[in-house]
Formats: C-alpha cells, structure tokens, sequence
C-alpha cells in the first residue's frame, strides 16, 4: 500500500519511521510518502491560507497549493489535461480529516487496509478550501472520504491522519507479525470490547490474577473471557451489544 501524505507540518510524521510502522516500511509492506503543502506555493511567503469569503474568524486553506499538491501526487485531472486517450486511472481514496466528516471505524479501517492507494489531506487553520474537495472527487479513479475521529476538535488533521493511518497500517496483511492476535481486539469480530489481560506475576500488590485463568482450562477460559467481553461492553459501551444482549 502507498500512503502519501500532505501538511504544511510533514515534520510531524516523523514518527512513522520508528516501531511497527516504520519496521512495515523498511520491509516494503508500506510506502509512506509525506509532502510539504507550502512546496506547491510560489510567494516569498508561502502562502497557504487567506481570509474566508462572507467573514467569520480565522483563516481558510488556499485552493491553489492544494490543486497543485493533487495534480503532482495524481496527475492532472482531465480538464487540465489534454483529453487525450488515457489508461483507466488507478483507484485512490484521498482522505480528509475532518470534524464535520463521517466517524472513523475499525470496521472502515479495515476496508481501507485492502486500498492500493490513500491520500491524506491534513488541514489546518478553519479548513480546506471546500473546492479542492468538489474537484478532487472529479478526478479519475478518485474516490474521497472526509472522516472525523470523534466527537471533538482538533486543530488540524495531521493527528487525526496519523491515528488513521496506524489503524490501517497495522491491518496491512504481514505488518502485525501474529495476526491472530487483531482477531481479540475490541471491535472486531463479534464487536464486543476486549476481554481484560494479565501476565506474570500471578500476584501483584495484592492483587491476584483470576483464578480461572490458572486452570489449564481452555473452554473454561474462553467462556470467561466472553463473558468478561460482554460484561464489559455492557457497562462501557451499550451501544455495541448485540441486540439479545442488550435487552438483558
Ligand atoms: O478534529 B479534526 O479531526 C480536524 C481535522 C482537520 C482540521 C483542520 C482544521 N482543524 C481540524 C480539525
């Protein structure tokens, strides 16, 4: 998978070369590729931002060095193009983290683990420019998402795309070394939250590791374990339960 990202931050990505990612990348399981939006300026000042038509607070994220950002990652679209016959574009997803986008979700994470491509637009100051958006989604093969993370605000999206990007990288068949192991975690499967997790030593400060799971009693253990999955879920997020569950 090719991750390309843009931000007038790219220093901030930098973190993408150490731990699991950095090793997936290093391995060609993942090529993450980040770019300085203000590449695409060609003031004395780089300019990336301007006032909002029709006023309010703040500043908004120039079209112009977005377009050029697009055009240089994706080619130019076709109305810049010379309409000449042209292979079928390959699929990418451009991402654009956003408050006012769709809720990110595991079950969206992995889906786009299986992309070839995605394109993360980080925004800053009040946002995008909302044409770069409408002329991206005209691009061939294009297809873009604006996702939030959650319920609050952030002030950019390079937190939000790095989040994302972790979420999907670690799905990318091979990044994780057991992948058995995402089979347990919360929101997978049957969408209940985790069970909880203990290791040695089997008492600690007083407190002991539940006894059930001493006892060499594999069905034992997975029965708990589910039932520490539900119990859970139903005191932390209700909201995931299954149905019947729910009802209870
Ligand atoms: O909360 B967020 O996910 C988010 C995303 C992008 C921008 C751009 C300016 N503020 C932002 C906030």
């Amino acid at each position: 998978m090719r991750i390309d990202i843009v931000s007038i931050f790219p220093e901030f990505f930098g973190v993408l070369d150490v731990s699991l990612l950095g090793k997936a990348r290093q391995q060609g399981l993942l090529d993450v590729r980040v770019h300085d939006l203000r590449d695409h300026t060609h003031d004395r000042h780089r300019t990336v931002d301007d006032t909002p038509y029709g006023g309010g607070a703040g500043m908004v994220m120039k079209p112009g060095p977005w377009g050029e950002a697009l055009d240089d990652l994706l080619g130019e679209s076709e109305t810049e193009s010379d309409g000449a016959a042209q292979e079928p574009a390959p699929r990418v997803v451009i991402i654009v983290p956003s408050p006012a986008g769709r809720p990110f979700t595991q079950k969206e994470a992995r889906a786009l683990a299986l992309e070839d491509r995605l394109v993360f637009t980080c925004g800053r100051y009040e946002g995008i420019d909302q044409r770069v958006i409408d002329h991206a989604a005209t691009r061939p093969g294009v297809e873009v998402r604006e996702i939030s993370l959650g319920d609050y605000v952030l002030n950019g999206g390079e937190v939000a795309a790095m989040a994302m990007i972790e979420a999907i990288g670690r799905l990318v068949p091979g990044v994780v070394g057991n992948p058995e192991s995402l089979d347990q975690e919360s929101h997978e499967g049957d969408g209940l939250l985790e069970y909880p997790s203990y290791t040695k030593p089997a008492e600690w400060r007083g407190l002991a590791v539940p006894p059930i799971l001493l006892s060499g009693n594999h069905g034992a253990i997975d029965a708990w374990r589910h039932e520490q999955q539900l119990e859970r879920t139903r005191r932390v997020r209700p909201d995931l339960l299954p149905d019947a569950d729910a009802a209870e």
